[in-house]
């Protein structure tokens, strides 16, 4: 990949929500870095991955509750830890967990989560990664054999790890994701993770108790078979990464493989799901 990058300058008004629901839906549409200023963001994407229409499915941008506007520029690829560091705040979930890069003071919680996201996905502000720490929070996941698919960071194969699941298989299609998930295992001292590069391609003959995947709508649709043949009886399947209105298309295709909904987290009208097996 070249070092090229697309850079869009939004403001958007107000600023709260509005700028986090739009960070949201430009991660899902495939921009990797967000700086955030006094009015808005600076939204970055690597010129291979962009194309035209790469605005066409995000929804803020016709929404009359807010107003937004962009400029759009070309730029060479820029120190992003050195941007990322002076805009990633700490996160809390359920005052037990925190999610914190290196260089913040340690809150004390009892799980204590140590990323440094660089240019992949995961850092606990997405709705959807945060939602998955809470379900992983309420599972007990002692000694279960893990599969963390798509897994950015890694973060959430790490606190499975943190909670006592073992062992862990975390898989990102991404090489970025890859290679930051390797230094985000290592730094939170993980022992039981193995990391690969690639997709469901990969689950051939395999077999977990729990399966975590935080993708998309189409990429679940399309894998969820893939991840029940790999699931144990009584095993959990977590999903998100989809909206509200997302769930019917996605209940109608965990339901062909025997699979029941024990529990739905809504955050801003993003959704994650618990399924068990029968
Ligand atoms: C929404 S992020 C989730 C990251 C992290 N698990 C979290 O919860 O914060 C989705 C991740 O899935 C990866 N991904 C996309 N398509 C995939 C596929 N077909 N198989 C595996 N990973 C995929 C992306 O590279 C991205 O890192």
């Amino acid at each position: 990949m070249d070092n090229i990058y697309i850079s869009y300058d939004f403001t958007v008004s107000p600023k709260e929500p509005g700028a986090e629901i739009l960070i949201a839906e430009l991660g899902f549409a495939g921009f990797e870095s967000f700086v955030e200023n006094e009015k808005g963001f600076t939204a970055y994407i690597q010129k291979g991955d962009w194309n035209e229409e790469i605005l066409a499915n995000v929804s803020l941008l016709d929404s009359d509750d807010f107003e937004v506007h962009y400029k759009v520029e070309e730029v060479a690829q820029t120190n992003w830890n050195a941007e990322w560091e002076k805009n990633f705040d700490p996160i809390e979930v359920a005052n037990l967990v925190s999610i914190r890069a290196p260089f913040h003071e340690n809150p004390n919680l009892e799980y204590d989560i140590v990323i440094e996201p660089k240019m992949s996905f995961g850092t606990g502000h997405h709705e959807t990664t945060h939602m998955m720490i809470q379900h992983l929070i309420e599972l007990d996941v002692t000694d279960k054999k893990t599969l963390d698919m798509g897994s950015g960071t890694g973060i959430l194969a790490i606190f499975a790890e943190m909670k006592g699941a073992k062992p862990i298989d975390a898989i990102d299609i991404d090489s970025w994701c890859y290679e930051n998930s390797i230094e985000n295992v290592d730094r939170n001292n993980c022992k039981h993770i193995s990391l690969y590069e690639g997709d469901a391609a990969l689950l051939e003959g395999k077999n977990y108790e729990l399966i975590i995947a935080n993708i998309n709508r189409n990429i679940l649709l399309n894998d969820i078979k893939t991840y029940a043949a790999c699931l144990a009886p009584k095993g959990h399947l977590l999903l998100s990464g989809f909206y509200q209105e997302d769930i019917p298309m996605i209940d109608e295709e965990v339901q062909k493989y025997g699979m029941q909904l024990e529990k739905t987290i809504n955050r801003n009208n993003w959704v994650a799901l618990r399924y068990v097996k029968d």
